[in-house]
């Protein structure tokens, strides 16, 4: 369904953010995003949502590679982005509707389709925001305005649903909630976090850019998380001395939070 070949980004005028690129993800899987800062996971997700364009290699999305000259096919362009979407890092980019319900509503709206209210509700119900339908969305708490640009993306039931370090604001029970919504979704699911600890929840396929911004790994998460050697290489592990009394030694640590 997706399908990246040596593909390389570098924004005007900044260092290179991706390197030679490769990989494919078929319909149905989740996958997990691993890297460490500045490792070049936000611009893979820009990449597949086609914010950004690469300057050498290819993304095809169902067999066609996405151009510039593509996606000024205006029919093209919002066929691609209601089955392509994209959760920023930070919910208050997407916020900008007077009301919760609106924020659900518009893409909907704005696509002509049947039946919004119902689906409003529907999705409004899932994400726990029934009661917030008619508050402001920038009067919310972090983890209800990223509930509210997840129901928005997730209303207008999209193919691939990328999410960038969705748990970075959501506590325990929003973040096992939304593993369990993975589990229940028919899409292909990408999420970028740098927290180890809840990558194999987040997808049963890891992939992890390195610092050099290349893929370096692609495997099972699990044995990604026993990859000491990658998890090492990616800066996603460190070691740190320990004292106890007056002993000191070393040990390794997962760099797991958020
Ligand atoms: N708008 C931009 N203009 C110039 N350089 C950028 C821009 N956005 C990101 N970069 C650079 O591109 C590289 C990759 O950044 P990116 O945000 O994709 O990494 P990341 O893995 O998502 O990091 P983090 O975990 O900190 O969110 C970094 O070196 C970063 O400084």
């Amino acid at each position: 369904m997706i399908e990246l070949d040596g593909v390389s980004f570098r924004y005007p005028g900044g260092e290179t953010a991706l390197s030679d690129v490769s990989m494919r993800l078929e319909a149905g899987e989740k996958v997990v995003l691993l890297g460490a800062n500045g490792s070049g996971k936000s611009t893979l997700l820009r990449i597949l949502d086609a914010l950004e364009m690469p300057q050498a290699g290819t993304f095809r999305f169902r067999g066609e590679a996405v151009s510039g000259r593509r996606l000024r096919n205006k029919a093209w362009a919002r066929d691609f982005r209601r089955r392509v979407v994209l959760l920023f890092q930070n919910p208050e980019a997407m916020l900008f509707n007077p009301t919760v319900h609106d924020e659900i509503a518009f893409g909907l709206r704005r696509a002509g389709v049947e039946g919004v209210e119902e689906r409003v509700r529907s999705w409004a119900h899932r994400l726990d925001l029934s009661r917030r339908l008619s508050a402001s969305p920038l009067a919310l708490s972090q983890g209800e305005k990223q509930r509210t640009c997840l129901a928005a993306l997730l209303v207008l039931e999209p193919e691939v649903l990328l999410m960038d370090e969705p748990t970075s604001s959501l506590d325990p029970r929003s973040t096992g909630w939304l593993v369990d919504l993975l589990e229940e979704l028919p899409a292909t699911v990408v999420t970028s976090t740098h927290n180890l600890s809840l990558a194999a929840e987040l997808g049963g396929r890891a992939l992890v850019l390195g610092e050099d911004h290349r893929l370096i790994s692609d495997q099972p998460t699990a044995e990604t998380l026993a990859d000491t050697e990658t998890l090492y290489a990616a800066n996603l592990m460190h070691t740190h001395r320990h004292r106890h009394g007056a002993l000191e030694h070393r040990h390794y640590h997962l760099h797991d939070w958020d």
